[in-house]
């Protein structure tokens, strides 16, 4: 089974389980079993599952179960933080910051993503603000430098890389010297692929480590290898001790569940994941909202990185937000970005709800679906486009012209009126003088600590707002930590930390001119 199938297994299993009128062991069995059939059959390592498994049947006392829907949602609960478990080894790993070098060594097997990964990720510091640069110390492969040159070129990325030199421990060392000397933020560097069996190539590796001493190793570890991971991924951590690992290659028909498994062996953490081929193909991992993506409840943190990393202008949403507005038009301004912004499917499984209007679709009959709502909200009226959706409600007699005038159905109309009512009660809850964070002044977080009835108000709103195929599942994400987090995005308006939901930030980034969209 392939990855992406993963998450409809475990979203259909735990969907059907919200649909039982009562918990009982065998219920809770039955759902379990499920779960670790579908991990085994994308390469999750045996034991993990059988820890996972154990996991949640220590932490849910069956007997002790309320009934009804929080008897359901503690299952749902526990049964989503063992899956964060599952890809979070609790390890900080490094951080670059700017002002001071930070060598950064790629390693891994070849044809693993290693060269396309180096110019992603520089890419990725550089759109944060750091000076990033790269040093192409694969002298094994032919043609690697050429690739890593004319990737880094695109993505104008300052090099280092030599066709006459031979010693990929002189090319990095002397690469890493001159950016340091440059003042680069970021030197990350390049070094040639490898099988675990290759003892002289493992020896180069250590060689080169030990002559730029870096602040980082990452292994690149490629999803598509299955099992076979785990001991790679071994023999790499005993050689280069690396301290965080990307996964390439999620994107396609790989199970992915044997390079999870492998990062859970070594007790490393995740840092990026890559989801395609292109240069923009790097998501930057969080296992909360890795899972939340996965069980197709949506990823607005990783929306935002994407969205961000676009770098687009901003316009005038945010002031409506402020305001505690989510209007049609917004919604539109946000449609025609989104179909901007890359692979539909990509962008949707990032926006709660979204990924399940669009189920069984693929990028082509996703791109169909959001013209047609294109044209829904085009044939409103100025009217129309100014309000919350609301007056579709009031006056059903628009939503039949709507669609006569669209060339779409009724029921298209009123799917896409419903989008727009569900943001728009999120901002009138979140934004504006009258809203929650509107009432607690400058300091919402604070706020919402001193008063417990607001914030259990708040995390109410947002479960039952909670997108995806489930609906009593909250999937616990959202802690007090995230609401205080979301909080400060939504009244700062800064860019959302790990783990931060920002409305006003997602709003602000979408809303404006977007860059032309990528070809494929
Ligand atoms: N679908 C997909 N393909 C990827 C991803 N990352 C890399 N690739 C592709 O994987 C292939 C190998 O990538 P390289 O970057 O050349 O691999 P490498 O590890 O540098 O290879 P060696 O230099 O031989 O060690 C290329 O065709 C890349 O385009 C990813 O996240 N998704």
């Amino acid at each position: 089974m392939v990855f992406a199938d993963l998450g409809r297994r475990l979203n259909s299993a735990l969907g059907d389980f919200s649909k039982a009128t009562s918990v009982n062991e065998e219920l809770v069995d039955n759902l379990l079993k499920t779960i670790c059939t579908a991990l085994l059959e994308t390469d999750v390592n045996v034991r993990l599952v059988q820890t996972l498994r154990s996991n949640i049947k220590k932490k849910i006392n069956i007997s002790n179960l309320p009934q009804g829907i929080n008897g359901k949602r503690i299952v749902q609960k526990t049964v989503f933080d063992e899956l964060c478990t599952l890809v979070d080894p609790q390890v900080q790993a490094f951080t670059p910051k700017k002002g001071k070098p930070s060598v950064i060594m790629m390693v891994g097997l070849q044809g693993s993503g290693k060269t396309t990964t180096c110019t992603k990720l520089a890419l990725q510091y550089q759109r944060k603000g750091l000076k990033s640069c790269l040093v192409a110390a694969d002298t094994f492969r032919a043609g690697a430098f050429d690739q890593l040159k004319q990737n880094a070129i695109k993505a104008r990325v300052p090099f280092y890389g030599s066709y006459t030199e031979t010693d990929p421990v002189v090319i990095a060392q002397e690469g890493v010297e001159k950016f340091k000397k440059d003042r680069f933020d970021v030197i990350i560097v390049d070094t040639s692929g490898r099988h675990q069996q290759e003892k002289e190539l493992f020896a180069e590796m250590v060689e080169i480590s030990e002559a730029i001493q870096p602040d980082q190793t990452i292994m690149i570890l490629d999803a598509s290898i299955g099992q076979a991971a785990e001991p790679q991924a071994k023999a790499f951590k005993e050689t280069a001790n690396f301290g965080a690992v990307i996964i390439t290659k999620l994107d396609g028909h790989a199970k992915g569940g044997g390079a999870l498994s492998a990062v859970a062996a070594t007790n490393t953490p995740i840092v990026f994941i890559g989801t395609g081929e292109h240069i923009n193909d790097l998501e930057k991992f969080s296992p909360r909202s890795f899972i939340s993506k996965l069980l197709g409840m949506g990823d607005l943190e990783g929306l935002m990185e994407h969205v961000q990393s676009l770098n687009l202008d901003k316009k005038n949403m945010v002031k409506n937000l402020e305001q505690g507005k989510f209007t049609v038009r917004d919604f539109r301004d946000q449609l025609g970005n989104i179909m901007k912004l890359g692979p539909l499917s990509k962008m949707a499984s990032m926006i709660p709800g979204m990924s399940n209007m669009m189920q069984g679709m693929n990028d082509e009959d996703g791109a169909i679906r959001m013209k047609r709502m294109l044209y829904i909200v085009d044939s409103m009226t100025e009217q129309e486009l100014d309000s919350d959706g609301l007056t579709f409600t009031q006056q059903p007699s628009r939503v039949f012209r709507v669609a006569k005038g669209s060339g779409t159905s009724v029921i298209e109309v009123e799917e896409t009126i419903s989008q727009v009512r569900i943001f728009a009660q999120m901002a009138k809850t979140m934004g504006g003088k009258d809203g929650i964070l509107g009432k607690l002044g400058g300091n919402p977080a604070a706020g919402l600590k001193k008063d417990p009835r607001q914030m259990a108000a708040m995390q109410k709103r947002l479960q039952s707002m909670g997108g995806g195929g489930m609906p009593d599942f909250n999937p616990g994400s959202m802690n007090f930590g995230d609401i205080s987090k979301m909080a400060s995005s939504l009244m700062g308006g800064g860019g959302g930390g790990p783990g931060g939901f920002d409305l006003k930030g997602m709003m602000n980034q979408l809303q404006g001119a977007a860059k032309p969209p990528r070809r494929r």
